[in-house]
């Protein structure tokens, strides 16, 4: 733990884990928070108590002669000041990542590829580090003037105590904004390729294990799953997900399930599959055989829970390497000086726990206060204009109290840049938001490639194309919005408000009603303490969480904020012309947005991206402009 951080509440109440055959540990979308939340105590522990966890956890499945594989699905980087504030950029978390190395597993996640330095600097660095266990099966790079596969594609092995014969792959969404030195093949396409099919045909193998970077609900992983079921129907398969940021477990058939397992270092996830049975006769036979058992459990990452779940005290917990790491990762965030006092936040501002437009809403304070105030072009700044900012850009709450360096990248990571389109006619202008509220493409995070990927047309070529599809597949889920059984769980009747308390015995809102976890909170014993926290709802029900938490709302963050400045879109007489200031994250976005809309209006201009002007110096970055406008308004005075 970090000297900043503090332990969690000792008095909550935690699920147990319940160990399989073949047991998992998986994190994914880490996005560089391996020194651990330092202003939340249900999150923080860093990677050194990680990898202290690890160690018991790997002792425990060596002491009942089972096996345990730690596995990461990628997006380790952008998102943290220790990953964003060195030079190069990912400096010190590759090299923490490297010197833990305790993953059997890991692949790479959309946020490896944005920038061609980052995919350079993960290709040069962590992948002869991992090796064959870098996975990475429709990810290429041309590094040296010829496109390679980025990673091992396949990896076919034997488990330590069961010796279980486990063939793997990695896989990425259909990801289509990477830099031009890498290039990603659809997962539609690669189930299709000769060497995919070769390595599925394998009949030696006992479990397939899809490590990737795609949400659970996301179509590329009904294409794999078609793939290799039309093959085996009776083999195991098991995704370990990403991506969305969310805790989710989706089961595909009996025999198959997806565990996504959150985001930011907040969630370790922990999956069993019990029941095995090895295909090699010469291999240990497992204890519990028969019918084959899932089990997930979404740990909170903190060291109280992770000595729960290894029977370990603060006095038996911490590894030497595990404290070594937490030393390393103090002297890297000294160095950058990621502790420095910028300046104390007023109050909470959050992406999604307060409805957007609101008071305590951090995008209504972006567009109404910060961007106006900050977004500056002494050239035009008497011309009306609109400020747009895409809602992924933004990353993670603001918390009452002292705001470091380090926290700006925990906001505002991304080193976009301010462009603009001078003089857009009104009428164009002003239907540019729901142009882009219409627009598929990711403005948000977790949200996958620019296609539509709902598009039947697509599907139904890629099933006409993939001659072992199975015919079985309901494809309307997909096309309709995927309806999980965990919609069959929020729909199902639930008790009356009036009769539910909490631990103190006071009445629940109607809300809080409609949280499963609260049949549960009515009949708990009063001395457990409950903090807000997850309480997720999946297709194997309400008790995935290991924490028993008290749940927070969450509304949607806004997919693109508009800020207006220089002028009021309610008044009567609105300006002929605004200029358009925007990231050049969504310069595509907004040179389609004009053009279709000129389109639509019949108006014959049309506009190029190359017509988009710089509207601030490249080093004009929002973190930039938040460090600035938080040191001179916030006051240094944390109460
Ligand atoms: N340079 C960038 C890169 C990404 N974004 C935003 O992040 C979203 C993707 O993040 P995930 O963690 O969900 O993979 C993307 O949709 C953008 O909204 C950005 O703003 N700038």
């Amino acid at each position: 733990i970090q000297p900043q951080a503090r332990d969690s509440d000792p008095n909550q109440q935690i699920r147990h884990l319940e160990w399989g055959d073949l047991n998992f540990l998986h994190t994914t979308d880490n996005h560089g928070w391996h020194a651990g939340h330092l202003q939340e105590p249900q999150y923080s522990a860093d990677l050194g108590d990680y990898m202290s966890f690890i160690s018991h956890m790997q002792r425990i499945a060596d002491q009942k002669g089972v096996d345990l594989l730690v596995v990461d699905s990628g997006d380790r980087s952008e998102g943290n000041g220790l990953y964003d504030a060195s030079d190069p950029m990912g400096k010190y978390t590759r090299r923490v990542l490297r010197k833990a190395n305790h993953f059997d597993l890991l692949t790479s996640g959309n946020h490896e590829l944005y920038n061609g330095t980052t995919s350079l600097n993960e290709w040069r660095e962590m992948v002869p580090h991992f090796g064959d266990r870098y996975l990475s099966s429709n990810i290429e790079i041309n590094a040296t003037g010829e496109w390679e596969p980025f990673a091992n594609r396949n990896l076919k092995f034997k488990t330590k105590n069961l010796g279980l014969t486990i063939s793997a792959f990695g896989f990425l969404f259909d990801f289509t904004g990477n830099d031009v030195n890498t290039r990603v093949t659809p997962a539609s396409q690669i189930v299709q390729q000769e060497w995919f099919r070769k390595a599925i045909a394998d009949t030696e193998v006992d479990v397939f294990l899809i490590l990737c970077h795609i949400d659970v609900d996301f179509l590329e992983l009904k294409f794999i799953h078609g793939a290799i079921r039309a093959l085996h129907p009776e083999v195991p398969i098991q995704f370990m997900a990403g991506h969305a940021h969310q805790r989710k477990f989706r089961v595909f058939d009996e025999k198959c399930s997806a565990l996504e397992s959150g985001r930011y270092c907040e969630t370790v996830g922990f999956l069993s599959l019990s029941g095995l049975v090895p295909k090699d006769k010469s291999a240990p036979r497992p204890r519990d055989g028969g019918k084959m058992k899932t089990f997930r459990r979404y740990i909170d990452y903190n060291r109280v829970n992770f000595q729960h779940h290894t029977n370990t005290t603060q006095e038996t917990f911490d590894t030497e390497e595990g404290l070594a790491l937490s030393r390393e990762m103090t002297g890297y965030r000294e160095k950058l000086d990621l502790n420095r006092l910028v300046g104390c936040a007023p109050q909470d501002y959050t992406l999604d726990k307060s409805p957007y437009p609101s008071k305590n809403n951090w995008y209504s304070y972006l567009a109404t206060t910060l961007l106006p105030k900050m977004v500056l072009n002494p050239a035009r700044n008497t011309t009306p204009h609109m400020i747009f900012i895409n809602g992924g850009s933004q990353r993670f709450d603001v918390f009452k109290g002292p705001f470091t360096y380090d926290t700006s990248f925990l906001i505002s990571p991304f080193t976009s840049r301010f462009l603009f389109a001078r003089d857009i006619p009104y009428p164009i202008a002003s239907r540019l938001l729901d142009y882009f509220l219409r627009d598929p493409s990711p403005y948000a995070i977790g949200k996958g490639a620019e296609e539509p990927r709902k598009n039947s047309k697509d599907i139904m070529t890629a099933m006409g194309e993939t001659p072992s599809w199975d015919p079985n597949y309901d494809y309307a889920d997909v096309l309709l919005g995927h309806v999980s059984s965990a919609a069959k769980w929020r729909s199902r009747p639930q008790q009356q408000p009036s009769t539910l308390h909490n631990h103190n015995q006071q009445i629940l809102s109607p809300f809080q009603s409609l949280t499963p976890d609260y049949e549960e909170t009515a009949t708990t014993p009063n001395h457990y303490h409950r903090t807000l926290g997850y309480t997720t709802i999946d297709d194997h029900g309400t008790t995935g969480d290991d924490t028993v938490h008290l749940p927070f709302i969450k509304y949607p963050p806004p997919k693109v904020l508009q800020s207006d400045v220089g002028f009021t879109p309610t008044s009567l007489l609105p300006p002929a012309a605004v200029d358009i200031v925007f990231f050049d994250f969504i310069a595509k976005n907004v040179e389609a947005g004009l053009n279709t809309i000129a389109e639509e209006l019949e108006v014959e201009r049309r506009w190029e991206r190359k017509e988009f002007e710089r509207y601030m110096g490249q080093e004009r970055t929002l973190t930039r402009l938040i460090l600035e406008f938080v040191g001179t308004e916030w006051g240094k005075e944390c109460v």
